[in-house]
């Protein structure tokens, strides 16, 4: 399976790097694993809401150029759905057995993914109804695709 992640805005902090690594180390040995890493557009404080658009259409086009056609996109939005980590085990398990192997997670950057960007999405994913800063998110991520990995193989996990 091939998994790639498309994040707006750069990992500063340095624990959530050692994670981050740490975590795509362990899920290399059941995917392919790439991360795109884009950069944010500048967002002052006291934007109006016609800016705030603009900035996420901005973001939304560049991350568009990174999700194939042939791609299964699950766009990370706090709106979208909650599943458990079996649920999300299933999920991908189902979509390798469709011969869907190739998935791209969205990670919105500060103010969020535009409209297109959802529209795009074939699923709507949520972490709980908490808003969670990008960098945590993607730590977050992988170790919940790691997890997913582990309950597919029938392989011991942290409970
Ligand atoms: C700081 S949040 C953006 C907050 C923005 N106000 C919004 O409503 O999307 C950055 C990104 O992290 C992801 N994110 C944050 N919390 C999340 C949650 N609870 N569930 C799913 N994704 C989340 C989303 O992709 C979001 O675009």
């Amino acid at each position: 399976m091939n998994i790639k992640i498309v994040s707006v805005g750069k990992i500063k902090e340095k624990y959530l790097k050692l994670g981050i690594d740490e975590f795509s180390k362990r899920l290399s040995k059941y995917c392919k694993l790439e991360i795109v890493e884009l950069s944010d557009e500048k967002a002052p404080e006291n934007l109006s809401k016609k800016e705030i658009e603009i900035i996420k259409e901005k973001e939304g086009k560049k991350i568009l150029s990174h999700i194939k056609d042939n791609t299964y996109a699950i766009a990370l939005a706090i709106e979208g759905k909650n599943l458990s980590s079996e649920e999300l085990a299933d999920k991908l398990n189902n979509l390798s057995i469709m011969g869907r192997s190739n998935i791209t997670f969205v990670i919105g950057g500060s103010l969020g993914l535009s409209k297109e960007v959802l529209d795009r999405a074939d699923f709507k994913l949520s972490f709980s109804k908490m808003t969670f800063p990008h960098q945590l998110m993607r730590l977050i991520l992988l170790e919940q695709v790691y997890r997913s990995f582990r309950i597919i193989k029938g392989e011991p996990y942290h409970k």
